[in-house]
């Protein structure tokens, strides 16, 4: 049976222009997890990550804003508090979908800290964007409470934080046994709670960009085909101008000149490609980038872009 990774991206759970109740994210999830299932259905094994942008941003909020009542917990904490909200709805929801489809598998999501470095660059440079969006007059008063901010092109102001470079799952080999045992497991949701490990492992206050994780997720795990999920159908190349291209395979090498050349923004397409080039170059499988309605086609072979190592 083949292992198959997938990334969810934010769309996964929570559109833009959704205000992120319960009950919106949840129906999200019901959509998501009938797609999982098609794979299920299909002979994989799958392992599922997912991102917290939004998640982890709000329930940062929610500390910040009950704080003179209940102590507010750090951001390390908010991510493993996402881990298990998003874990739950997932869990909930394939669980259904795999009753209706009267398959007989186990479901389980797994709490898992990520190793980074305290030395990344990335803490002294804030580019992870988390929580809602703000206008530009919002965005100045936040920025007098000290929070960082940045503009989300085409959607608005929102608050940035650290992201640095994921270098291992904590919980590997827990998540590795559950894999080879037959379950279906949710795993490093939100890149994983940053955490060092120095004289003992300790939380960090940071995100993990969750493709770059499931990078190391898919590589660790030996998957076969570590699949990004996000809201667009392929990868193009000069995005949004009038020479765009959509790109249907992508050898290693055209990755990373295409990747060198800048022609996917941080933040956004840059650390999908990334990880797929990282994955490519680590185990010599393919990456497939597409959306989440596309996804078992782009398995098929019928749309989405493959990167793949020649
Ligand atoms: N952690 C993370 O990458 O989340 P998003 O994909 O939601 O930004």
């Amino acid at each position: 049976m083949s292992l198959l990774t997938i990334a969810l991206g934010g769309n996964a759970l929570l559109q833009y222009g959704q205000k992120g109740t319960f009950e919106e994210q949840l129906a999200n999830a019901r959509v998501t997890a009938k797609q999982i299932v098609e794979f299920i259905k299909r002979g994989y094994k799958v392992v599922v990550t997912h991102g917290n942008g939004p998640q982890v941003g709000a329930i940062l909020l929610q500390q910040e804003a009950g704080s003179s009542q209940v102590p507010a917990m750090p951001l390390h904490a908010c991510g493993a508090m996402s881990q298990g909200l998003i874990g739950y709805m997932i869990q909930q929801s394939l669980i259904n979908e795999l009753r209706k489809a009267g398959i007989d598998m186990p479901v389980a999501t797994v709490v898992t800290q990520v190793l980074v470095d305290r030395n990344d660059r990335a803490f002294r440079n804030p580019t992870k964007f988390i929580g809602p969006w703000y206008s530009e007059e919002e965005a100045k008063e936040k920025d007098k409470l000290g929070w960082v901010m940045k503009y989300d092109v085409g959607k608005g102001w929102r608050r940035v934080v650290p992201s640095p470079d994921p270098i291992k799952q904590v919980e590997i080999e827990a998540i590795r046994r559950m894999v080879d045992s037959g379950i279906i497991v949710i795993a490093s949701g939100g890149g994983g709670i940053p955490v060092v490990d120095e004289e003992e492992l300790e939380g960090v206050d940071a995100v993990i960009d969750k493709d770059l994780a499931g990078e190391r997720l898919a590589s660790s795990l030996g998957a076969e085909i570590f699949m990004i999920l996000t809201d667009v159908e392929k990868v193009a190349i000069n995005f949004k101008k009038e020479n765009q291209r959509f790109l249907d395979v992508l050898t290693l090498e055209e990755a990373r000149k295409y990747y060198e050349e800048g022609h996917f923004p941080p933040g956004n397409m840059g650390p999908k490609v990334l990880a797929a080039i990282r994955f490519v170059e680590r185990t010599g499988k393919t990456a497939i980038i597409t959306s989440l309605d596309k996804a078992i086609d782009a398995l098929d072979g019928k749309t989405g872009t493959r990167i793949v190592k020649k």
